[in-house]
């Protein structure tokens, strides 16, 4: 039987093939507190000016600015102090010549006041306080519409929802949101050679851990996924699967069986049912033969089989469709220069993705690998933060290099506190 001959493409390019096709969902509506990760679809508007007044940014004393001049430490000014509010009261009283009102922060600056002298600007004494140095006109004062006005366009549709986006829809009253809908995820991992978790291990087994894994990193990006049965690897049960997956999702995510293996009956799926091929090989290892194809409103995504090349599907192809399909402004993933800790002898003919890990240090990024470099690691996958990119067509690389790396894991930490 002669081998099927692929067409291997940049890596560049086949994301850019992948994110042309995605067309974005509707639209819905979604209480602000279920938005979270959501992509809005809606520019937000203020409602009111913020700050919405003028007002005091410390705890201290509203005076005129003018009644200030001349103070230094050998002519320390007089203030008598005719008020006293706090925030969410309002004074109403008008400043006049040597008067100041006590204010706390937040609270609305007086009629008459320009400045205000936090309390440890001041010497207090019975008749009220005296400071030492004069003060300016607007000074420690938090204007009106300082950060934004009402009617200015604060956020923009295409934005991704995060708390800040939450805060600045809570402010403004709003408490529903418009979003573009999630697409909906169905997983299907492959392999005759797979078990659940509870099923005994007989020769030649091994667990899925793809399914959980491509399950757990939807729901990294607030999308529920449904996982199907596993499916052996027989033709027929795997075109009946994908049909079923592809009536009741958006986008198919399978793995396993897109090789070229007397096994691997994806290719022949793709074809049985009449879906367009976007590419079935990409100039990067792991993960080289990863296959994307579409049909109508469907997307499916043939991630490898093996657990490092699958994870690394997912990020680069799989992750940037979901944000483009809910129309995100910003769908590719992050990607920063770092130094690496050690040598990568190794030629590239094609781009190399390590799971690596990035750390932050006070001196730069540095980056080491987190295990096991071969398409088949899994405990390398857990350990990384991000995937260490050595381009094609590159000889090798020497600790102190500095190269790319493409983060992963939003909810990092550090070991060490570098403040
Ligand atoms: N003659 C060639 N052979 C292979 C090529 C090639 O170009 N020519 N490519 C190799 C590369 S690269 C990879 S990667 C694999 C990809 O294989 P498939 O995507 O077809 O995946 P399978 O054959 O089904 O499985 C590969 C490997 O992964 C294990 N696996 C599968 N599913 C799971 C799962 N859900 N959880 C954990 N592990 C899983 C499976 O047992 C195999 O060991 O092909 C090379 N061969
Ligand atoms: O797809 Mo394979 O992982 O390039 O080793
Ligand atoms: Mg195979």
């Amino acid at each position: 039987m002669a081998v099927e001959m692929r067409t291997p493409i940049p890596v560049k390019e086949a994301i850019e093939r992948v994110i042309k096709i995605v067309k974005h969902k509707e639209v819905s509506t979604l209480p602000i507190e279920q938005s979270l990760n959501s992509i809005l679809a809606e520019d937000v508007k203020a409602t009111y000016d913020i700050p919405r007044f003028d007002k005091s940014p410390y705890d201290g004393f509203a005076i005129n600015s003018k009644d200030s001049q001349g103070a230094n430490g050998n002519n320390r000014i007089q203030f008598k102090v005719i008020d006293h509010i706090g925030a969410g009261t309002a004074s109403d009283v008008t400043i006049k010549n040597g008067e100041a009102v006590r204010i706390m922060t937040g609270a609305p600056i007086p009629n008459g006041a320009d400045a205000v002298v936090m309390f440890e600007q001041t010497t207090e004494n019975e008749k009220g306080f005296t400071i030492r140095k004069s003060f300016k006109q607007g000074e420690n004062i938090a204007f009106k519409g300082e950060e934004c006005k009402e009617n200015d366009i604060v956020l923009n549709k295409g934005k991704l929802i995060n708390s800040g986006v939450i805060a600045v829809l809570a402010t403004f009253g709003y408490q529903n949101v418009k979003v573009y809908q999630k697409p909906t995820v169905a997983i299907i991992a492959t392999g005759s050679e797979l078990v659940g978790p509870n099923e005994p291990l007989e020769p030649g087994n091994i667990r899925n851990s793809n399914g959980p894994m491509i399950e757990s990193l939807c729901r990294g990006i607030n999308i529920e996924a449904t996982t199907y049965q596993i499916q052996e690897d027989n033709l027929k049960g795997c075109i009946d699967i994908v049909e079923k997956a592809m009536s009741e999702h958006d986008i198919v995510i399978t793995t396993g069986g897109v090789s070229v293996g007397d096994f691997d009956y994806l290719p022949k799926v793709y074809e049985a049912i009449g879906a367009n091929v976007l590419f079935n090989k990409v100039q990067m290892r792991p993960g080289s033969v990863t296959t994307v194809a579409y049909k109508d409103h469907n997307i499916l995504f043939g991630l490898s089989g093996n657990p490092s090349a699958c994870y690394s599907g997912f990020q680069l192809f799989t992750k940037p469709t979901i944000q483009k399909m809910m129309a995100a402004q910003e769908v590719y993933p992050v990607i920063i220069d770092a130094i690496l800790a050690e040598d990568f002898k190794k030629a590239n003919p094609f781009t190399r993705f390590i799971r690596g890990k990035a750390h932050f240090t006070n001196e730069g990024v540095y980056l080491e690998p987190s295990g096991s470099n071969k398409s088949n690691a899994i405990v390398a996958i857990a350990n990384s933060n991000g995937m260490i990119i050595l381009p094609s067509g590159t000889r090798g690389y020497a600790k102190g290099d500095t190269v790319k790396v493409l983060l992963t894991d939003h909810l990092s930490y550090e070991s060490e506190l570098n403040l």
